[in-house]
């Protein structure tokens, strides 16, 4: 799972200008600041260590919000991704592409353990220029906890 290449390459969010996202921004300090990258079976992947605070009602167990955020951030930001590989160019390089979150449908299948890092793999298909699908996993020590089903619709750079 996953790929070998993460140490070497820049995580999409790095490459992203002017991202306040709570969950995704490069410029959010007190955010999540997840970072993902391809990994060489045309997924994309996400590590993310949870602090103690994201938890739950039970402390072990990771928040379900903040596993929304994951979800979705990972989700939104490996479209963006995609639709500058799908035209050519690098991320942030010439015109901005920006998507955000039309739907999401989530399934908790088993609880989180919050000590232990989590895994996300994203699956992408471009349904329309202005559409993507991801198909969004997310495994804790190899087990799959939750599942994103996720519309990603592109909007102008200054939405
Ligand atoms: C971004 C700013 C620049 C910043 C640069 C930094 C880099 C950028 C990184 C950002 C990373 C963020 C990562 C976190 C992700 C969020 O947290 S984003 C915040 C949460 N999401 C929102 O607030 C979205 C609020 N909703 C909206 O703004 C609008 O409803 C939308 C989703 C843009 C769609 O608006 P619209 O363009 O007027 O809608 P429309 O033309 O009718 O829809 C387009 C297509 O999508 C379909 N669609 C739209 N909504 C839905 C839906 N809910 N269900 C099913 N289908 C739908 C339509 O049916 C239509 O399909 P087609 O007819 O083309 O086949």
């Amino acid at each position: 799972m996953g790929s070998g290449m993460q140490d070497i390459e820049i995580a999409f969010q790095d490459q992203l200008q002017k991202n306040h996202c709570f969950g995704c921004g490069a410029d959010n300090d007190q955010g999540l600041k997840i970072k993902s990258y391809w990994a060489d079976d045309g997924t994309a992947v996400c590590r993310f260590t949870a602090k103690p605070h994201h938890c739950a009602g039970p402390t072990r167990y990771l928040n379900g919000g903040i596993m929304a955020t994951l979800l979705d951030c990972h989700s939104i930001c490996s479209a963006i991704a995609l639709a500058y590989r799908t035209e050519g160019r690098a991320i942030s390089e010439g015109e901005s592409i920006a998507f955000v979150t039309g739907s999401m449908d989530i399934a908790y299948k088993q609880p989180v353990p919050i000590d232990s890092p989590v895994l996300l793999k994203a699956e992408l298909e471009s349904l329309s220029p202005r559409k993507t699908r991801v198909v969004c996993r997310l495994f804790s020590e190899d087990n799959l906890c939750a599942q994103a089903d996720v519309l990603a619709v592109r909007v102008p750079d200054n939405w």
